[in-house]
């Protein structure tokens, strides 16, 4: 409700004031849980009139070539991380901070953009810094259930900063937020949508898929996990297990398929899953939410990140929407009991389904193009 609300207020603001072309400058980088966010508000925006697009990011080629598929021009900036520990790095990542904020100075003077869209991650300080100093406004947007350090820098210098739940950012209360979901690639909204779809032609008529993800990256535990316990999987049903290019052992079975990276086929993946295990990352939450897959989420643990896995998951276990086991006690037996508990049992696989589906934000994009949009003639027309 409260959504509808504030769509119906931005629209009318924009149908009285949206005049002329956009220049949106996006930025963000790390994984791709803060660049396919991005892609998607761009491919909202990608039919408006005149509306062009660039974006700033890290020198590393693996997230250019993602952008550049979108036929969006890239810049690459320095990069420094803002470790929150002792580390010699530290002084040398100074360094590569101011580098990459008169960097970005220069290419927010040439570009000239009417709006930046920050999709968090460290990459985005220089130039939401730099946005503040050329006073072009800034929209944050930050996928996880608590904000994370650049988008608590970001803030401070943003006009808005969109978030994916009402709880969880008490520490952003101050400024102006709002709440909007997590944006997703418009053809997983479009295969959501469907009322069915084939089945991937590996998948016998009514055998059950289980479905593994292990983030961008892949995930050393799940991996782990899966491989300990494949024979007993295997058992319960057809295993298509996503593990990251790092960690590919080309195991063969026939009821089994090792992928590094999941690409075009996660439509048809997800909307065939019987069941999905997978990492706690705050986008493919948001899918799995979108197609309603009952699911066991593995979040990574505190001691190798921020915890924001554990606080996703957290959020969607008190909803009731998915089973979680924390990464810390977690073993193989408790692993394989929790899946056979959800392939075998329909009618809790359904409970989940249904709470999931009660967390998808399906419009997330369109909202943010909104936000965008207004937040561009707002400050076009002083208000
Ligand atoms: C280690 C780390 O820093 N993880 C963080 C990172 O995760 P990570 O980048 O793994 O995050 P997400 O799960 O949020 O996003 C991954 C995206 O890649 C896509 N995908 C992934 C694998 C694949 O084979 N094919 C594919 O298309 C997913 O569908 C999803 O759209 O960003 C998230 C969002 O801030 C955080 O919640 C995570 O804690």
């Amino acid at each position: 409700m409260v959504y509808q609300i504030d769509t119906i207020i931005l629209e009318q603001l924009l149908l009285l004031c949206y005049s002329e072309a956009m220049v949106v400058c996006y930025t963000g980088g790390g994984t791709l849980g803060h660049i396919f966010p991005a892609l998607a508000v761009h491919e909202e925006l990608a039919c408006s009139p005149d509306y062009q697009a660039f974006w700033i990011g890290r020198e590393e080629a693996s997230e250019k070539e993602v952008v550049g598929r979108y036929g969006i021009p890239f810049f690459a900036i320095r990069w420094g991380k803002l470790r929150r520990y002792w580390s010699l790095r530290n002084f040398l990542d100074i360094g590569n901070i101011i580098i990459a904020f008169f960097q970005a100075l220069h290419i927010l003077r040439v570009q000239k953009p009417d709006v930046i869209f920050s999709k968090g991650g460290f990459v985005s300080v220089p130039p939401v810094l730099a946005a503040a100093v050329l006073h072009i406004p800034v929209v944050s947007h930050e996928s996880d259930a608590t904000p994370g350090l650049a988008t608590r820098i970001n803030a401070k210098y943003s006009q808005c900063i969109c978030v994916p739940f009402h709880e969880g950012f008490t520490a952003l209360k101050k400024y102006n937020l709002v709440v909007t979901g997590n944006p997703i690639r418009r053809s997983l909204v479009l295969a959501s949508q469907q009322e069915s779809m084939q089945r991937p032609a590996f998948l016998g008529l009514s055998e059950p898929l289980i479905l593994v993800l292990g983030g961008s990256s892949g995930s050393a535990q799940i991996n782990l996990l899966v491989r300990e316990t494949l024979a007993s999987l295997t058992e319960m049903g057809y295993v298509y297990h996503q593990c990251g290019a790092n960690d590919v052992q080309h195991l063969v079975h026939d009821r089994y398929q090792e992928v590094s990276f999941i690409d075009e086929a996660l439509p048809l993946l997800l909307k065939n899953a019987t069941v999905v295990v997978s990492r706690a990352g705050a986008n493919t939450l948001a899918e799995l939410a979108l197609f309603g897959c009952p699911s066991l989420l593995i979040p990574l643990g505190g001691a190798s990140s921020r915890g924001d896995q554990i606080d996703n998951a957290r959020l969607f276990e008190r909803k009731e929407a998915a089973m979680v086991l924390y990464p810390d006690t977690l073993d193989a037996k408790q692993f394989l009991e929790s899946v056979s508990l959800l392939v075998g049992d329909e009618e809790f696989r359904e409970r989940l389904r249904g709470n999931m589906k009660k967390l998808a934000y399906g419009t997330s994009a369109h909202h943010i193009a909104t936000v965008l949009k207004t937040v561009k003639e707002s400050t076009c027309n002083g208000v």
